[in-house]
């Protein structure tokens, strides 16, 4: 590990989702999150709290080297790509959905780093003009995506399906692997591709399960599977969090190279 690694002088922001905690609204993000990136990507961690469109996004971005959009069980508003909710019961959260889409937008345009998993995927594909299946297990040609909730977290979290990683693509380099597992636990998925993003990996029923940001000219990569998950014990998880973090602490050194 290179002395940058060991100082985790690279901050990575982390949205928060707004939800409750009891009975309190919050801002919260799971300890799994934080956890990988600062143990897998060796990165400093800042979360912020989901303050909705009314944050200028720009002031935030000044003195941040990576983006990591979590997971959550809310649904991104269907209205930003143009559709009705079709489940209205579902969680929504308007208050992450106005900070995150705007910050992929202006992180990208700075060039930092950005990594996005499950939730997180389908905002940066909705950022870049793509679209989504809102109920993916509804829809005959696709599998049922969603975890079983009255299982341990452990089940849930379990190797779920099979994955093909696209021949020549980043995430085939970074793992070495041309076929993985992967866990499973979400209700939705890329229907339209955004615009400039490219399919990295697919599920056996041929929804896209990863994408790298094509003119990134760092790091722009989303999986739509939870690579946080127990990262420790799998390498390919561990690979994606290393080329994460390792992104990021070069733009922290593009910066103060900049500055100096
Ligand atoms: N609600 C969306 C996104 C699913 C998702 O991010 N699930 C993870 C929730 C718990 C966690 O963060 O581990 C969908 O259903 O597709």
């Amino acid at each position: 590990m290179n002395t940058a690694a060991v100082k985790r002088d690279a901050i990575v922001l982390i949205p928060a989702c707004s939800n409750f905690v009891g009975r309190h609204p919050s801002h919260t993000v799971q300890r799994k999150y934080a956890d990988a990136v600062f143990y897998g990507s060796n990165c400093t961690p800042l979360f912020f709290p989901a303050m909705g469109s009314e944050l200028n996004v720009n002031v935030l971005l000044d003195n941040v080297h990576g983006v990591f959009l979590s997971g959550s069980p809310s649904n991104v508003d269907a209205g930003l790509y143009g559709e009705h909710v079709s489940h209205p019961h579902l969680p929504q959260d308007p208050l992450r959905d106005g900070v995150t889409l705007p910050l992929i937008r202006a992180a990208v345009a700075r060039g930092i780093p950005i990594l996005g998993v499950c939730r997180g995927f389908q905002e940066i594909n909705v950022a870049f003009g793509g679209t989504l299946h809102q109920a993916v297990h509804e829809l005959d040609e696709f599998g049922d995506h969603r975890e079983d909730k009255n299982v341990e977290l452990d089940d849930q979290y379990g190797p779920a399906h099979p994955l093909t990683l696209v021949e020549g693509g980043l995430l085939r380099h970074i793992t070495g692997k041309s076929e993985t597992k992967v866990n499973s636990l979400h209700g939705q998925g890329i229907n339209k591709l955004g615009a400039g993003l490219i399919a990295e990996a697919y599920a056996p029923d041929g929804l896209i399960e990863a994408f790298r940001i094509a003119e990134h000219p760092n790091f722009g990569m989303a999986v739509q599977w939870h690579p946080e998950w127990k990262m420790k014990e799998h390498p390919d998880s561990l690979a994606l969090f290393d080329a994460f973090g390792q992104a990021c602490r070069n733009f922290a050194l593009h910066l103060s190279n900049i500055s100096a």
